[in-house]
């Protein structure tokens, strides 16, 4: 022991470009006026690529990987790939991501990977290199965090991300039933994990227009959030489709937050391919629920 505080802050990656880019907040905000609310994921699951007739192996990944962004980054405002499916298949499996994180950037779709990263800040500035500095293969326009190290921990990548343009989407109240026994436990300070990881991003954002760039993580099943969601930052909501929530359920769940809603849905979707057609059907009638609901 040295008897000095061992260091988990880490370093931040950032550029030195003159002109700042683009906040994240604000081409999300175009982007969902532009194309309409949606995110869809691209998880393939292994069920999945048996039902499109594809192989459980890269090659099958790859195919399936493709036939979705190629069907889909023009069109929706946001393309979620599911990292879990890809590091499944190894270093093999990563280079299609990136492939398909590039492509899709290329063709106008935003880019949130999830991945649901989360460490000491020495170890989340290895995270923020992976997903959130430019010069990175992974580089997307946002990735998912978990704050369950603490929200302070997240520091390198929130630094990385403001530094380049990008977004992170941090857990605060996920879709699944799990989630409540650690979101909706109480903190220290009194108020539930869920809320004081709440109040971490509305500080974030404070001052940003015309969103800011740290969103959360909201599951659209929770039936109510019962938390105050007015973050000034883009809410993910997964939980649509196969999960059980409609589009009609949103406004319950979000109350006046309801207007930075990106509403998420994977096997809903992919479930409809593998014809491109039908992927972009399914896709358009998605939007159109949505813009009904969320006007
Ligand atoms: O709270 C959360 C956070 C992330 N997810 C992810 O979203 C998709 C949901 O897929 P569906 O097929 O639409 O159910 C998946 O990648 C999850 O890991 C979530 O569901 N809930």
């Amino acid at each position: 022991m040295t008897g000095t505080t061992p260091d988990t802050s880490g370093t931040t990656p950032g550029t030195a470009d003159a002109e700042p880019p683009e906040p994240f907040g604000a081409r999300l905000r175009r982007a969902l006026d532009d194309r309409g609310p949606l995110c869809v994921g691209i998880d393939p699951h292994a069920a999945l690529l048996s039902a499109w007739g594809l192989d459980d192996d890269v090659a099958g990944l790859e195919r399936f990987t493709r036939t979705v962004v190629d069907a889909l980054a023009g069109q929706v405002a946001v393309l979620k790939p599911q990292s879990a499916f890809f590091e499944r298949f190894g270093s093999r499996g990563i280079a299609v991501l990136e492939r398909a994180i590039a492509d899709a950037r290329s063709a106008g779709a935003l880019v949130l990977t999830d991945a649901k990263r989360g460490d000491i800040g020495s170890t989340m500035a290895a995270y923020a290199a992976a997903y959130l500095d430019p010069g990175s293969p992974l580089f997307s326009d946002a990735v998912t965090l978990s704050p369950y190290l603490g929200f302070g921990s997240l520091r390198p990548a929130l630094d990385a991300a403001r530094s380049a343009g990008s977004g992170v989407f941090v857990l605060a109240l996920t879709s699944n039933p799990e989630g409540a026994e650690v979101q909706r436990a109480t903190a220290a300070g009194g108020a539930s994990v869920a809320r004081t990881v709440l109040g971490h991003i509305a500080r974030e954002n404070a001052g940003a227009a015309p969103l800011g760039s740290v969103g959360a993580v909201v599951g659209a099943t929770l039936g109510e959030a019962g938390v105050d969601l007015a973050v000034n930052g883009p809410l993910l909501a997964p939980g649509l489709g196969a999960q059980g929530a409609t589009a009609e359920d949103l406004p319950r769940v979000f109350g006046a937050a309801v207007r930075d809603v990106v509403p998420s849905i994977s096997r809903g979707v992919l479930g409809r391919g593998p014809s491109p057609a039908a992927l972009r059907e399914a896709a358009a009638r998605e939007t159109g629920r949505l813009r009904a609901v969320l006007g």
